[in-house]
């Protein structure tokens, strides 16, 4: 069968960019983080100090941001270069998280993002991970996932991850991040976080790693055979 596109789309924090990554491994698929895209602007406004309501300002600093990907052979995944500088590191500190929403709720960077993703999966097989991948970014993907887990269970997991990078924070300030995060990305006017009415549900809350890997690998399986 010829290679399909897999959207994986949902709140913060579910899973999503692990199962991506993994699956994508397992297809010999691209993956592509549409979150850490979002993550390298809003890490170029904070250096620049773009003022995100000044839209010349904002569309100027466009013209001057280039974000592409590089397999990282010791981290086995890919690492997000801004102007040709690694800054996977730097993107995923709080800092960002707390201002990444307020970028992305920008219609001008959404439309630029998305054109780059649009043509990222131009060729097909690819898996993309992010908020509005099987809404707008590809409506058509053959495969959509829209993937949630209880509150409290995403704040402990990326609890866990920023410790295992050095930043210990409180619970709290970590729920109340996503909590913030989820209700910009939900409430947007362009591009807003919402399940594309095809997805099929995944709920990460009590399942391990490889069960929802396993899972979204059978609904390409499934997709394959009716296809055939
Ligand atoms: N089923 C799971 N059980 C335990 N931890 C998980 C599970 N799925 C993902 N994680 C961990 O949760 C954190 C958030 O996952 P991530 O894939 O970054 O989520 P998202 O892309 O949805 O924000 C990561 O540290 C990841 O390793
Ligand atoms: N397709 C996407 C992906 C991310 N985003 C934005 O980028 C932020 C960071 O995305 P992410 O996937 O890295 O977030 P985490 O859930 O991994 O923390 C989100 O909270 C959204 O504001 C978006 O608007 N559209």
């Amino acid at each position: 069968m010829p290679k399909i596109i897999v959207a994986l789309d949902g709140f913060s924090s579910c899973g999503k960019s692990t199962t991506a990554k993994r699956v994508a491994a397992k297809l010999h698929y691209a993956f592509v983080d549409t979150g850490a895209m979002y993550r390298a602007v809003a890490l170029y406004f904070h250096r620049n100090q773009i003022d995100l309501a000044n839209k010349d300002a904002v569309a100027d600093a466009l013209q001057h941001i280039d974000i592409t990907f590089e397999f990282n052979q010791q981290r086995q995944a890919s690492d997000t270069i801004l102007n040709g500088e690694n800054v996977e590191v730097e993107i995923r500190k709080m800092y960002i998280s707390e201002m990444v929403s307020q970028v992305a709720a920008i219609t001008i960077v959404r439309r630029a993002m998305v054109a780059q993703q649009q043509q990222m999966g131009k060729k097909k097989g690819i898996v993309m991970d992010g908020r509005d991948v099987g809404t707008v970014v590809f409506p058509d993907a053959e495969v959509k996932i829209f993937m949630t887990a209880q509150p409290h269970i995403r704040a402990q997991r990326r609890k866990l991850e920023l410790l295992q990078k050095g930043e210990d924070l409180p619970l709290e300030d970590i729920i109340e991040n996503l909590r913030m995060r989820d209700e910009i990305d939900s409430n947007r006017e362009e591009g807003p976080l919402k399940r594309a009415e095809d997805a099929i549900d995944l709920d990460t809350s009590f399942r391990s790693m490889d069960e929802q890997v396993d899972f979204v690998l059978a609904q390409v399986e499934r997709v394959k055979r009716e296809n055939k």
